[in-house]
């Protein structure tokens, strides 16, 4: 059983800690029914049995005074034990620190690496990890500019003309834009080795909010697995902070591979898992919500239905 809202997780033993809450598919319509009923008040509660996950966990490394200036803000911190390491450069302290985490997926333990988004002084060490990691596939959830406010540096050319990064070389090839996203196409080059890297962009999911419909998100995910298969790893996502829209977008991506091959959905364990290595994914209870309004939309055969 969970234990109860706000006590201290420090001291209960490990074997009542709840870490999963599977719920048979052929049941998931009236557990959804369920859990809405009285203003949401089971959601709620779900919700609050996760809020201290991860609270033990050490973030040494985004607390040194070199590390500071590279975090988008002051309470998304990368845990120690699953932050991503940049190869340091000689004897410069926290050359290998960037606000980022390796997230387990459906397909691996280390299928996704999460970040904030770059801020200007840190996109060469964002293209740095892409190049380091070997990612093909980058995964963007917000705007750069939102109500007037930067969310996100344009860490990639406004044009096709290449732009140095770093030692990294990015050119966009192609870009096709839809109502709700673009994905592109870089060449991305470190001296004479060049990659090609497929960047997808979500551009109508407003911070802390969801997508409206929450379909426009199945299809988003089916958009972009069409093109990333379950083989391609790591694959870098980013939103602002690297959180909320990260971890909603990440949850439906298992969930959307699972229901493939298992009869039973745990929402709660999926994001207990994320949390124990990124803080606060999945940020706000709607988008808790949302995940399984997503699924919800998929069972019933709804996920390619549009707002009249
Ligand atoms: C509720 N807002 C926040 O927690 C954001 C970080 C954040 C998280 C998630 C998201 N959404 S996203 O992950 O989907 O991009 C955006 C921003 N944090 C800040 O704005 C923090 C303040 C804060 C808010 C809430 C809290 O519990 C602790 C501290 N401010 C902050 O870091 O100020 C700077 C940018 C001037 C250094």
């Amino acid at each position: 059983r969970a234990p109860d809202p706000g006590s201290d997780m420090h001291s209960l033993p490990d074997s009542i800690i709840e870490t999963s809450r599977p719920v048979k598919l052929q049941d998931f319509v009236a557990h959804y029914r369920f859990m809405s009923a009285d203003s949401e008040y089971h959601f709620s509660e779900e919700y609050e049995a996760l809020s201290h996950v991860g609270c033990d966990l050490q973030r040494n490394a985004a607390y040194m005074s070199v590390n500071r200036p590279k975090n988008r803000f002051t309470n998304i911190l990368p845990y120690d034990h699953s932050r991503f390491k940049l190869q340091p450069t000689d004897d410069e302290e926290g050359s290998d620190y960037i606000n980022a985490n390796y997230v387990p997926g459906y397909n691996s333990p280390r299928e996704f690496i999460v970040s904030q988004g770059p801020l200007l002084s840190t996109r060469d060490d964002f293209w740095r990890m892409c190049w380091e990691s070997n990612s093909r596939a980058i995964v963007m959830l917000t705007r750069c500019i939102e109500k007037g406010r930067e969310k996100c540096d344009h860490y990639w050319p406004y044009n096709t003309q290449p732009v140095r990064y770093g030692d990294i070389q990015v050119t966009i090839l192609n870009e096709s834009r839809f109502p709700d996203w673009t994905i592109s196409e870089f060449r991305v080059c470190k001296g004479d080795v060049c990659r090609v890297v497929r960047h997808f962009h979500f551009t109508t999911w407003p911070d802390f909010g969801v997508p409206d419909p929450p379909q426009t998100l199945v299809r988003f995910v089916r958009a972009f697995r069409e093109r990333v298969g379950p083989d391609q790893k790591p694959i870098v996502v980013h939103c602002s902070a690297g959180v909320g829209r990260s971890g909603t977008f990440i949850a439906l991506d298992r969930i959307l591979f699972s229901i493939r091959t298992s009869d039973y959905v745990d929402i709660f364990g999926i994001v207990y898992e994320m949390r124990r290595e990124r803080v606060s994914m999945v940020q706000t209870e709607q988008q808790y919500i949302c995940i399984h309004q997503c699924l919800l939309a998929v069972l019933e055969g709804r996920e390619n239905e549009h707002p009249v």
